[in-house]
């Protein structure tokens, strides 16, 4: 029974963790979640998996729940999110909660031996040498829940590793793919919430509208498989069913398929290296797919991939002011502050006003993120 403590139980890759669990309870129990502002969805995960740990975001919260549950132990705010992830039982941890926010958990985590299952992407982009760099320390591995890392991963077993010669990323497009920037003048945020392939978090979404999803997980891939910059591609491809490739010297491609379902990569990243089934899921059948498509990147459309390209290059913080300046830039979008082209002129501001520092520890990390964050708030008041 492998004992798991999941952060960001009632999102969308949080939920999907629960069914999982769910579905092979002979394997997996749920022993600590993190939750933020879904007291309603807690409640219901609560009642199904019975976690002995339960964090929220905000006290009052707590103390509610606490008085409806009272053999659950609960804490609030970061630290308790912190607690959530350390929790003693806990075998693993599924980091499934929404932004850089998810950093100091899995630091935490790592060191006290815990292997992550890693969706939360926004923690290697702001801070990926920190991540690698403990995991080395206490050799915890970092399984990759993202659906390209764990198609690069799934490929590269028994491989020979240095006979890498790219990593191929695979994007879809995003809801406006079709779009001319022109187009991309007055589009909705109802509009942008409609992933043709996907079904996810609304901050995720934008990310793929923008390209910025495939900008973080170039940085993401960079840090997980130890790649250079120049050996890392994206092509797009709509369809969302090659999830990701890895060429090697021997001009051999290794690709990893299958219908556009997060349960199956979050299910290999908690019983890798192993298999199991994953009932209720549809089976790909290319018959039906019909055609794949493929075409190259065009950087002047998708502006916030050359973004991430150069913030990569650059390192030190300059991938934690891109990752700051993205988050805030997508909840003004999502909030009606901003419009959907406003995100990567602010994202182009923040960097370019930001003068790197190599090598950063954790603080000047922290500095960095709240800084750029105030900053892209700043330009959004001012427009107001
Ligand atoms: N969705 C997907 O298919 C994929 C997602 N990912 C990555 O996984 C991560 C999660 O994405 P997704 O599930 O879509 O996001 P969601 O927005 O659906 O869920 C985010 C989760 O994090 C919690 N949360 C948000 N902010 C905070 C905070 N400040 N403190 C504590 N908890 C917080 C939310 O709580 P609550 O809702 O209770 O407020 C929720 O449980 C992201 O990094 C994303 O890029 C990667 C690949 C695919
Ligand atoms: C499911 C997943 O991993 C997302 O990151 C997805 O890949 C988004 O797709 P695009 O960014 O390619 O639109
Ligand atoms: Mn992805």
């Amino acid at each position: 029974m492998k004992k798991i403590a999941l952060l960001g139980a009632t999102g969308s890759i949080g939920q999907q963790t629960v069914d999982v669990v769910n579905m092979h309870q002979n394997e997996f129990q749920l022993v600590s979640i993190s939750v933020g502002r879904n007291i309603n969805e807690a409640r219901k995960i609560i009642k199904a998996c019975s976690p002995r740990f339960v964090s929220v975001l905000h006290k009052e919260d707590r103390d509610m729940l606490q008085l409806e549950f009272p053999h659950v132990t609960f804490a609030y705010g970061h630290e308790g999110l912190i607690e959530a992830a350390i929790y003693e039982e806990a075998d693993i941890v599924v980091n499934a909660v929404l932004g850089s926010v998810g950093l100091e958990p899995t630091l935490e985590a790592i060191k006290r031996g815990k292997p992550i299952a890693l969706a939360n992407k926004e923690t290697l982009v702001t801070a990926g040498h920190l991540v690698m760099e403990a995991a080395r320390k206490y050799n915890v591995p970092i399984l990759p829940v993202d659906s390209e890392h764990s198609a690069i991963y799934q490929c590269l077993q028994g491989q020979d590793e240095k006979a890498i010669e790219r990593l191929i990323l695979t994007a879809s497009g995003g809801s406006f793919r079709d779009k001319t920037r022109k187009q991309l003048e007055g589009v909705t945020v109802k509009e942008a919430l409609n992933h043709p392939n996907w079904s996810m978090g609304a901050k995720i979404t934008i990310d793929s509208a923008t390209m910025m999803n495939k900008g973080l997980e170039v940085i993401e891939a960079y840090w997980l498989f130890g790649l250079p910059y120049d050996k890392i591609e994206v092509v797009l491809h709509k369809e969302s069913i090659i999830h990701s490739m890895v060429e090697f010297q021997d001009t051999s491609v290794i690709a990893q398929l299958g219908t556009p379902d997060m349960r199956a990569p979050i299910q290999y990243a908690l019983t890798y290296p192993n298999r199991l089934e994953l009932p209720n899921a549809k089976r790909l059948q290319l018959w039906e797919v019909g055609k794949l498509h493929f075409s190259q990147m065009d950087y002047s459309r998708f502006r916030c991939l050359a973004f991430a390209f150069e913030a990569g290059k650059q390192g030190g913080t300059m991938p934690t002011v891109l990752n700051a300046a993205n988050e805030e830039a997508v909840t003004a979008f999502l909030d009606g502050h901003i419009s959907f082209l406003q995100i990567e002129n602010m994202i182009e501001t923040a960097m370019n006003r930001h003068d790197v520092m190599q090598n950063p520890c954790l603080s000047t990390i922290k500095e960095v993120d709240l800084e750029a964050r105030q900053f892209v708030r700043s330009l959004i008041t001012k427009r107001g």
